[in-house]
């Protein structure tokens, strides 16, 4: 009992940084629906949540079609979900998933980091960092069930994740390819690849921009698991199970001694991050790519 409480007292410590500075703004959610059981259905237009109590899970499934791009407005939504349900003693862990079929997330929004004022860019950024942040540091167990491509933005929302599973389609792929825009990813991006799958590999994953099919990407070490499309979710619930076994003081703190020194070089030196990337996206080369590759990719229709 007293270790279970000095336990406590200890996460809580190593915890209050991060809590620090890192609360979500207030966005569009919709009103929280009460539950029969009293557990809250969190809704909002493009993040639906459903709540498995009795398992202490709920599965968060993002619905911002139609390729899930990480937009101002979605990364608000997507900060509230989680932090209501970190804040609900209920749940002790998520799965993210996607809700629009063939893709998890095209990654970050291009029409957010193009033809905008440097206010916006910066703005943008700030949500990019603490989406990265908070999932990162989340104490509950987060599990990614990547049931579509998962490129640049979307394969770093998966690598803040404590576990991925993989649909085994050969449609799908995953990995940071940034430079295949013109853009490079950023050192907490990059630190985040290193930490999954090494140096080396990662090296050569960023220099060349690749998106690994399942095999590759569970070769490599992106994904933890790759399964038929239509046991991705059973999967995910299974191996959370797993996790949700281990005492979450003990889970929790080791999370945290393991990720605490990344997290830390982002939050030492988020605005000068923010500067970087205003200065970066404002660049006229910048924009050029920018403009040329969404140009390229509204042309692959018509
Ligand atoms: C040393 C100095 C260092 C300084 C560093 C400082 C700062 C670093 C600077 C920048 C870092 C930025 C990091 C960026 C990270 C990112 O995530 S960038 C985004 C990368 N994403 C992609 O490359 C994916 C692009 N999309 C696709 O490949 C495809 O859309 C698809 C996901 C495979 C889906 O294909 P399909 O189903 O065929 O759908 P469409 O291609 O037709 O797309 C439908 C519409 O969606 C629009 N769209 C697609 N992706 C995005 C996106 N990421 N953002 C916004 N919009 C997107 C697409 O244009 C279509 O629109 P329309 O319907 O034509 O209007």
């Amino acid at each position: 009992m007293a270790l279970a409480v000095g336990m406590r007292v200890l996460t809580r410590a190593l915890l209050r940084p991060w809590a620090r500075g890192l609360r979500a703004a207030p966005g569009r959610t919709g009103p929280a629906a009460g539950g029969g059981d009293g557990v809250r259905c969190f809704r909002s237009p493009r993040v639906l949540v459903e709540p498995d109590p009795a398992a202490g899970v709920a599965v968060v499934k993002m619905r911002n079609p139609p390729v899930n791009s990480l937009s101002l407005e979605f990364l608000t939504e997507l900060l509230i979900s989680l932090e209501k349900l970190e804040n609900d003693k209920t749940f002790h862990g998520i799965i993210i998933t996607s809700d629009c079929p063939g893709i998890f997330s095209a990654g970050l929004d291009l029409t957010e980091m193009c033809g905008r004022d440097p206010e916006h860019y910066a703005e943008y950024w700030k949500a990019v960092q603490e989406m990265w942040l908070r999932f990162y540091l989340s104490n509950l167990v987060v599990i990614a069930a990547i049931n579509g491509i998962s490129p640049a933005g979307g394969c770093l929302l998966s690598l803040t994740c404590d576990y991925r599973v993989l649909a085994n389609n050969p449609k799908y792929a995953i990995g940071l390819n940034e430079t295949l825009l013109g853009i490079v990813a950023p050192f907490w991006f990059k630190d985040t690849l290193v930490n999954t799958i090494g140096h080396r590999s990662a090296e050569r994953a960023l220099q060349l921009g690749l998106l690994f099919p399942p095999a590759e990407a569970l070769r490599v070490g992106v994904v933890d698991q790759v399964v038929p499309e239509d046991q991705v979710q059973s999967t995910a619930r299974s191996v959370m199970a797993q996790w949700l076994d281990i005492p979450d003081h003990a889970r929790q703190l080791t999370k945290i001694l393991m990720r605490k020194p990344t997290a830390d070089r982002l939050l030492t030196e988020r605005d000068a991050d923010i500067e970087n990337f205003v200065r970066f996206i404002c660049k006229d080369s910048i924009q050029k790519s920018l403009h040329a590759y969404l140009e390229k990719l509204k042309q692959k229709k018509g």
